[in-house]
């Protein structure tokens, strides 16, 4: 049995986020899933993730850490109601605040590990908190607060 990442299972009108959109060729389309009570995901940075030669770009990072977050916050307010993934109706979260500190620099040629876990979830909101790992080294740490999509943001 294939599991689904939780980005598969966001409608496909919400599918073209430069982050995590299934729907879009030229995004980052980074795929997170549960492990246990964490949330987990993996990305290879390509050559254009350049900061300095070697190093991988901080505003790749933080998006990594954003779409993880709000995929995150998704999934764990599914849990938390007892519901599968992707039943309506929706629950949608998009960012309301990021913080990320660069705790070393992140060398380029590996694939990154991110690590979340679920700190706060309220109906509302979902804090998040996420650690980047590169060769079992934190190199980044991001806490994003995760609110549930307002009804104008909904494509019509
Ligand atoms: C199947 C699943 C499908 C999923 C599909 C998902 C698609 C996702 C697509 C990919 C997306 C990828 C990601 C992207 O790129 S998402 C794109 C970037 N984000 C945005 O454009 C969001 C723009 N901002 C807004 O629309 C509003 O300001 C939001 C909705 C965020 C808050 O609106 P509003 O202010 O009216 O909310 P509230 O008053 O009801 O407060 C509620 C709670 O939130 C707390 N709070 C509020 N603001 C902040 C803040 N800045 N820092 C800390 N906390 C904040 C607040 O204190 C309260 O907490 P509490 O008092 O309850 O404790």
């Amino acid at each position: 049995m294939t599991t689904l990442a939780f980005q598969d299972l966001y409608p496909d009108e919400l599918g073209h986020c430069y982050g995590c959109g299934k729907n879009n060729d030229h995004g980052l389309q980074i795929k997170s899933f549960w492990e246990g009570k964490e949330t987990v995901a993996h990305f290879e940075p390509r050559p254009e993730h350049t900061a300095l030669p070697g190093y991988v770009y901080g505003g790749l990072i933080a998006s990594l850490i954003d779409c993880h977050g709000t995929g995150s916050a998704a999934a764990a307010a599914y849990k938390a109601n007892g519901r599968d993934m992707g039943s309506e109706p929706a629950l949608r979260f998009v960012t309301a605040n990021l913080n990320v500190d660069f705790l070393a620099p992140t060398p380029m040629g590996e694939t990154l590990e991110l690590r979340g876990k679920i700190k706060e979830i309220k109906e509302k909101k979902v804090i998040v908190e996420i650690t980047v790992f590169a060769k079992g080294k934190a190199c980044a740490k991001g806490s994003i607060v995760c609110v549930k999509m307002p009804a104008s943001m909904m494509p019509s």
